[in-house]
């Protein structure tokens, strides 16, 4: 099948770029006197060998790398070791900042030097603004996902630690609960200093741009609609049909996620006058929040992009874990997050032998089956999931709601798309199916977080009245309706599901909207004021519109012209 699905989008713009490394030593050369600081500040992730090698062709009088300058790996396990915890999944949000890894003496005697040093002086490492005033400022960022990949071939060191040897798991969690906080939390204070931004995702083929590009690109992004660029990822319960729907690589044994929408982690491109440009997508989240969120909703998440969308893909795969989240106030208890992981999931395609586990069945006894989760956990019995737990047959355009501590999980041969809050870790499985994991050994199991978490008073009336399908129609016109289809009343998303063979003007009322083309070929997003370039939008692509946009009309186009086409728009209720 011809998939029209676009896994690089790009937002395109006019401005500074260049690419290949003797093109950016030498716009930086010319750009530095002899006599000036260069420093290069950078993100977990980057090759420091390769930026290394480079920027000494910067020819420095004085030449300081951070990591020299930084407390021992011990003292910085030390420093981290409350936050890091023991627990093999889950860590404590932390709140260091990135001064705190700097050895003070050695801090202040590479400050002294640079003061005293007569030529050129580079400074490069993490941190390395903190160091010196510079008079040209340099930023190697890196996309998360990418970070992820090099974690996975061991590329990638951690925060002032070369934990490289470790699992994959616990380098994940020490990026999630520290290094990424450490580092977003000193890249806020630094984006409007930074004169060149450099993408080292592609080894040795660089790219740079410079700051009036970085924000031409930042307000570009926030006035108009726009694409994260997707990722996809095996899973142990993965299926076959995203691979044919997105044309994806169909070497890979299967893919069960599809991240279309999560900002903290998936990249954002610039192409720039022909030159794509890739960065970390939370770079837009945090210089352009409000413009971004609405201001109501910054005013209630802060910098954080509250919704997530993803694929997970069952199609002759398996079920997914049997699982519940925590509580909110479970989350601020044990990992200090702020909100925790409320769910749905929304059917974007099925079997017709689909299913959802969701909720107890009515009478269940809620201690007799945690009972048997802990056996089943010890290995002595084979948990009876259907005995406990409704399940519910499932189709096209269903939506299930799954508020935090509800039990539940997509079975085999469905295509969900999770609209949800953007924690997304924090899952605690309570069966797994007897099954291992991607690396073959069983994946960690939590029936003890679970059982304080799990709501027991969900049973079969509540499950069917409250979380499935709970539809009402809001509005209709000549050729559309708008329904509303959840979520639940103690989440904070709201979605609304269009169907329409015509125009239909959406307002974003002071949220950030994200919306995915649930069925039909092809839209078209258009200003009705002429504020912002079309775009067009494919079958299950999911994409953003900032709230301040305001108003935009979206109706079929190209092979949908005169069909009826569904989407599935998600805000924060204000
Ligand atoms: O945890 P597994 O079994 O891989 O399930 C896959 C995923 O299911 C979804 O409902 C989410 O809750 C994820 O957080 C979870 O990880």
């Amino acid at each position: 099948m011809l998939s029209t699905y676009k896994k690089k989008p790009a937002i395109g713009l006019n401005g500074f770029a260049v690419e290949g490394w003797s093109a950016i030593i030498s716009v930086l050369k010319k750009h530095s006197t002899d006599k000036s600081t260069v420093v290069i500040d950078c993100y977990t992730g980057i090759s420091h060998e390769e930026l290394q090698t480079q920027i000494t062709q910067l020819e420095s009088d004085l030449f300081i790398h951070t990591k020299d300058l930084f407390i021992p790996e011990s003292d910085a396990t030390v420093l981290t070791a409350r936050f890091m915890t023991d627990d093999v999944l889950f860590g404590y949000n932390s709140n260091i900042s990135l001064v705190e890894y700097f050895d003070s003496k050695k801090l202040k005697a590479a400050q002294q030097a640079i003061q005293e040093a007569e030529g050129r002086v580079v400074v490069f490492g993490h941190g390395a603004q903190l160091v010196a005033n510079a008079d040209t400022l340099i930023y190697a960022d890196m996309p998360r996902w990418e970070i992820q990949l090099r974690m996975r071939k061991q590329e990638a060191t951690a925060l002032g630690i070369d934990n490289r040897k470790e699992p994959f798991s616990l380098q994940y969690k020490r990026g999630l609960f520290n290094d990424w906080r450490v580092l977003d939390k000193h890249k806020r204070t630094i984006y409007e200093k930074v004169d060149f931004w450099i993408d080292t995702v592609m080894p040795q083929a660089p790219k740079m741009i410079d700051r009036q590009t970085f924000f031409a690109g930042m307000d570009k992004a926030a006035a108009s609609p726009f694409r994260v660029v997707p990722f996809f990822d095996p899973a142990p319960w993965g299926g076959q049909w995203m691979k044919d729907e997105f044309d994806l690589e169909s070497s890979k044994v299967n893919y069960g996620w599809g991240f279309d929408c999560v900002p903290e982690e998936n990249s954002l491109l610039l192409d720039v006058d022909d030159i794509i440009f890739e960065m970390p997508s939370v770079n837009l989240v945090y210089t352009r929040s409000s413009a971004l969120l609405g201001k109501p909703v910054e005013a209630r998440f802060g910098k954080d992009f509250p919704i997530r969308f993803d694929f997970l893909d069952t199609v002759d795969g398996g079920n997914l874990s049997l699982q519940v989240h925590p509580t909110t106030q479970y989350a601020r208890d044990h990992f200090g997050l702020p909100y925790t992981q409320d769910e749905s999931y929304y059917i974007m395609d099925a079997k017709e032998d689909a299913f959802v586990y969701l909720g107890l069945k009515t009478s269940v006894d809620g201690e007799a089956m945690i009972h048997e989760l802990e056996r089943a956990e010890q290995g002595e019995l084979v948990f009876d999931a259907d005995k406990f737990v409704n399940k519910i047959p499932t189709k096209k355009h269903d939506h299930f709601l799954i508020p935090a501590g509800t039990i539940h999980c997509s079975g085999i041969n469905a295509v969900v798309l999770e609209i949800s809050s953007t924690p997304n870790l924090f899952t605690f499985k309570l069966w797994d199916w007897q099954r291992l994991g991607l690396d073959g050994k069983p994946r960690p199991i939590n029936v003890q977080r679970g059982k304080e978490v799990l709501n027991l008073d969900c049973d079969t009336a509540y499950t069917m009245t409250q979380l499935v399908n709970d539809v009402e129609v809001v509005v209709t016109g000549d050729g559309w309706v708008e329904e509303k289809t959840g979520l639940h009343k103690s989440e904070f998303i709201e979605t609304r599901r269009h169907t329409f063979s015509v125009p239909v003007t959406h307002y974003t009322a002071d949220s950030v909207n994200v919306l995915n083309l649930v069925e039909g070929e092809e839209i078209i997003v258009e200003s009705p004021t002429d504020d912002f370039e079309p775009m067009i939008i494919h079958y299950a692509e999911t994409f953003i519109i900032p709230a301040a946009v305001e108003a935009y009309r979206i109706r079929p186009h190209g092979a949908s012209v005169g069909k009826t086409c569904m989407t599935i728009k998600a805000s924060v209720r204000i």
